[in-house]
């Protein structure tokens, strides 16, 4: 069930990307952001006086390029990079983190296997199976051997993957962060995400009063639920629209 909202004027929306922004595709860099779906976020932005980001695994630079031409308020690699609603960046990836010789590890122990895709990303490496599930121990073995010497390295299992990323903020703390700066400060935060990394955020939201959404059937802490991408994006057309309607009386 989704929440009962009629206007988003009082309040800050957080999305994520993949599986609930853009329809989870074969491979990482096969997804695209329909015009439709570009179209909603820029009505809701406005209707939300500003106050919509993106809260991604994704770096910050292919978020951008996927909303393009939004720019909106964003942070990727799970928390690892913010950039606040005036620009600024901030947490220690949005300069670089040294993940070469992970990247190279990995790359060499997966040998070539066809389907598996090692996406290199600021602060962290993606280990992808989705086109080879078989590959699953495989893989969680090999994202474990490059992790266990570096201490300062993580593991987050998600959809079909395994990243290996530098230990920091996550998506519940980016979304605390937002809250306390304009124009997200004061509102109730709303939170959608589909996967086992948005765990951190739904509790994160909830701990704020706000109102964290599940997209997809898995477990999870959210307080409410989408079936899917589709059922979650007409809430947001319906909330767009009752929100101009609200502003036009
Ligand atoms: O936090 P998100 O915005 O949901 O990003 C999480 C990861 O999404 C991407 O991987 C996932 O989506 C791919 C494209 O649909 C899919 O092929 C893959 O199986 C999924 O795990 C992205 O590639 C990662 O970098 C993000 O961290």
């Amino acid at each position: 069930m989704l929440p009962n909202v009629d206007d988003i004027g009082r309040f800050a929306l957080f999305l994520d990307l993949d599986g609930t922004v853009a329809e989870i595709a074969e491979r990482p860099e096969a997804v695209q952001v329909d015009a439709a779906t570009i179209e909603l976020l820029g009505a809701l932005r406005r209707a939300a006086g500003d106050a919509l980001a993106v809260v991604s695994g994704r770096d910050i630079a292919v978020i951008d390029a996927l909303l393009s031409p939004l720019r909106l308020p964003v942070a990727g690699v799970h928390g690892l990079q913010r950039r606040d609603a005036a620009g600024r960046m901030h947490g220690a990836a949005a300069a670089g983190g040294d993940l070469d010789s992970v990247f190279r590890f990995i790359t060499a122990e997966i040998g070539g296997e066809e389907g598996v895709v090692v996406e290199r990303k600021t602060g962290a490496v993606a280990l992808h199976y989705r086109l080879r599930p078989e590959l699953e121990e495989k893989c969680r073995a090999i994202a474990e051997r490059a992790a266990r010497e570096r201490p300062d390295l993580e593991i987050l299992p998600g959809k079909k993957v395994f990243e290996i990323r530098l230990q920091g903020a996550d998506k519940g703390d980016v979304i605390e962060a937002f809250s306390k700066e304009a124009p997200f400060r004061g509102r109730m935060p709303i939170f959608a995400g589909d996967d086992v990394t948005d765990e951190v955020a739904f509790s994160a939201v909830n701990a704020l009063g706000g109102l964290s959404i599940k997209v997809g059937r898995s477990a999870t802490l959210a307080r409410y639920r989408a079936a899917d991408l589709r059922e979650l994006h007409r809430w947001l057309a319906d909330l767009a629209r009752a929100s101009q309607a609200e502003r036009a009386r």
